[in-house]
C-alpha cells in the first residue's frame, strides 16, 4: 500500500487553475521531493494532504486511508510540518509539544518529546515562551510538533527556506535518521542541492501538473548527460555551439559557457571548433549535470 497516494488532483481558486489534475504515489520507506517554481501548486497540494484544504476533484489516501472521508485516521499517520510560523505566543517548547501530543490523544509522551527537542537542539529552551524564540529556533519547534505522534508520513514544505547552516544539518541528520527507521518523508525545498542530496525519487510540478516524475539519478542521467564548461580567455562563442548552450543567460552575460555534451567524444568537435575561431580557452571542466540543470531544462519545456 502507498505512503501517500495521489489521484487526479484538482484545484482552482476562481479562474486560476492551481493543481491541474495531479496524479503520482510515494511507497513507504521514501524519501521524495516535491518540487517546482514559485506558484507551481506544492504548498496548496500539501494542504489538501494535510486536510487543510479541500481538491475540486481527486483523491490523496495516507497508507490507504482518504484524507477527506478518513480524516482522523488519515490525519494520525501524518506529521505535516508548515511553511508558515504560526504559535500561540503564551506557551513554552514544552507546553506546545504535550498540547500537540494531546490532539492526537497522547498522553505519556514526554520521553519522546524529550528525545524529539534533543535532536532539534532545542532542549535548552523547553522552558522557554514562544514568544521569546528566535526565527530559527521557532521553525525546530515546528519540526518538533510535527513529529509529536511518530507519524509514518512526514511531509515537509520548505523546512529550511532562510534557515542557517546549523539547523540544516541538524534537521537533516535527524530526517534522514527517522528514513532510516522507516518513516515517508515527503520535501519541498527550492535548495536542489539539497534535494538531489537526500531524495532518491522527485515529482516537478509545474503550473499546477507534473511534469517529470522518476528516481533523482535517472532524472540526472535521462535530460543532461554530461556538461562541458569552458571559460575563454579570448574571443567568443562561435555560432555553431551556440545550441550547446544549457544556460541562455550564458550568451548574454560573458566569457563561461556551459555546453551539452552526450558521449565524451563530442568534446573533440567541441575544442576544435573554439580552437579554429581563435578562440583561447582559459580553463574547462567536465561535470556531470546536476538536479539544478535538469530542473533548468524542464521547466523551460526544453527537454
Ligand atoms: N488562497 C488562495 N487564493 C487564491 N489563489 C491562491 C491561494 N493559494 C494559492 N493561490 C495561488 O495558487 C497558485 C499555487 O500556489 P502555491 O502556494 O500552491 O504554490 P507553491 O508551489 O507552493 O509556491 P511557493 O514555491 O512560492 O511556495 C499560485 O498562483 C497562488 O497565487
Amino acid at each position: 500500500m502507498a505512503a501517500l497516494q495521489i489521484l487526479n488532483v484538482e484545484k482552482r481558486y476562481k479562474s486560476l487553475q492551481a493543481l491541474g489534475g495531479v496524479t503520482f504515489s510515494v511507497e513507504p520507506g521514501e524519501f521524495f521531493g516535491l518540487l517546482g517554481p514559485n506558484g507551481a501548486g506544492k504548498t496548496t497540494l500539501i494542504s489538501i494532504i494535510a486536510g487543510l484544504s479541500r481538491a475540486d476533484a481527486g483523491t490523496v489516501s495516507i497508507l490507504g486511508h482518504d484524507v477527506v472521508s478518513d480524516y482522523r485516521e488519515a490525519r494520525s499517520r501524518l506529521g505535516v510540518v508548515p511553511q508558515e510560523l504560526v504559535f500561540d505566543p503564551f506557551f513554552t517548547v514544552r507546553e506546545t509539544l504535550r498540547m500537540q501530543s494531546g490532539y492526537f490523544g497522547l498522553r505519556k509522551n514526554d520521553a519522546w518529546i524529550d528525545e524529539v527537542m534533543d535532536n532539534l537542539d532545542l532542549t535548552d529552551k523547553a522552558d522557554t515562551n514562544m514568544r521569546a524564540l528566535s526565527g530559527g529556533m521557532k521553525r525546530r519547534v515546528l519540526v518538533a510538533q510535527a513529529l509529536v505522534h511518530k507519524p509514518p508520513v512526514i511531509v515537509l514544505d520548505e523546512p529550511t527556506a532562510g534557515v542557517d547552516v546549523e539547523l540544516r544539518q541538524t534537521l537533516w541528520k535527524f530526517i534522514s535518521r527517522l528514513n532510516r527507521e522507516g518513516h515517508t518523508i515527503v520535501l519541498t525545498t527550492h535548495y536542489l542541492e539539497e534535494a538531489q542530496a537526500l531524495c532518491n525519487r522527485v515529482a516537478m510540478l509545474k503550473a499546477g501538473k507534473v511534469v517529470a516524475l522518476d528516481k533523482t539519478s535517472s532524472l540526472i542521467r535521462r535530460i543532461s548527460g554530461s556538461q562541458l564548461v569552458v571559460s575563454l580567455a579570448r574571443g567568443t562563442l562561435p555560432d555553431a555551439l551556440k545550441p550547446l548552450v544549457s544556460h541562455p543567460d550564458e550568451l548574454v552575460s560573458g566569457s563561461k559557457y556551459t555546453l551539452r555534451v552526450n558521449e565524451y567524444s563530442d568534446v573533440e568537435p567541441i575544442l576544435a571548433t573554439l580552437r579554429q575561431s581563435g578562440a583561447v580557452i582559459e580553463d574547462m571542466q567536465l561535470q556531470q549535470a546536476d538536479l539544478e540543470d535538469v530542473f533548468i531544462q524542464i521547466m523551460e519545456g526544453e527537454k
